[in-house]
């Protein structure tokens, strides 16, 4: 999918959490979203899932604007994990990634083969699949980000959004979905607060204060300049031994 934001701004009662939010996501990019804590990250994942309406502004999806799209064609278009996705329902784990099916289930298209397969292939990319009939409830925080990243492949989206999905997850979980993430052929947007996952997503933009301030590769876009201003750290880039770009950071300003 390709996506236009345009001249977005987002306010509760006067307070402006988003100003004037412009830029594009193209076709299949993996594209990192990183800012400072209360940058507007979270703000603008749920206004490009088109779950908060801009205050003014619009978000284009493959030309369609958001607001106009019906509910039913959005949830099968747009996939969003949020920060402290939860539920109070008493679910297995199957149950929960078989949610990622509804919007595709009518009275004239029941469930069928390919939504199992869908939600067995789901299972099988976080490696919860041996978890499938354990309740929700019983999981840990880690694993239930898991299983919230399994619902979002399971409705098959053509945008994913995930924000800051490596929460909670061990070392070896992080790397695993990381590399899952960037071999998705779909566009995909991560807000990220480890500038080093962020520096493998092709392109960055970098919010500062409800305003994008920098989108780019994240080579030209993570100066020191950059962290220094927008983050308040002072960092060196240097290479790591694969040759891969890394930032070291040093100390708080
Ligand atoms: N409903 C609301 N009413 C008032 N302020 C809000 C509301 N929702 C968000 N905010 C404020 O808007 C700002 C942006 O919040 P947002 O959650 O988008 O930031 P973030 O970049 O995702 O932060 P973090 O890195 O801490 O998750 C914050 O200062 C937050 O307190």
């Amino acid at each position: 999918m390709k996506v236009e934001v345009r001249d977005l701004c987002a306010r509760v009662h006067g307070t402006p959490l988003l100003s004037d939010v412009s830029f594009r996501l193209h076709e299949r990019e993996l594209f990192g979203l990183v800012g400072p804590n209360g940058s507007g990250k979270s703000t603008l994942m749920r206004c490009l899932a088109g779950l908060r309406r801009p205050s003014s502004g619009r978000v284009l999806a493959d030309g369609e604007d958001l607001a106009w799209m019906p509910l039913r064609t959005r949830a099968q278009r747009i996939a969003l994990v949020e920060q402290q996705a939860d539920t109070t329902d008493r679910l297995t784990v199957r149950d929960a990634v078989e949610l990622g099916r509804t919007p595709y289930l009518s009275p004239l298209r029941g469930w069928g083969v390919a939504d199992d397969m869908a939600v067995g292939d789901a299972l099988g990319a976080v490696e919860m699949a041996g978890f499938a009939t354990r309740h929700w409830h019983t999981l840990s925080g880690g694993e239930q980000q898991r299983v919230h990243i399994a619902r979002a492949l399971a409705q098959s989206p053509d945008l994913l959004l995930l924000d800051e999905p490596t929460n909670h997850l061990d070392i070896r979980h992080q790397l695993s979905l990381l590399a899952l993430v960037r071999d998705l052929r779909i566009t995909r947007v991560v807000a990220l607060h480890d500038l080093n996952q962020a520096m493998e997503c092709d392109r960055i933009g970098v919010l500062h204060g409800g305003r994008l301030v920098a989108t780019g590769s994240p080579q030209d876009v993570l100066d020191e300049a950059l962290l220094a201003e927008v983050f308040g750290v002072t960092a060196t880039r240097h290479r790591a031994p694969d040759g891969s770009p890394r930032l070291h950071f040093s100390h708080a300003l």
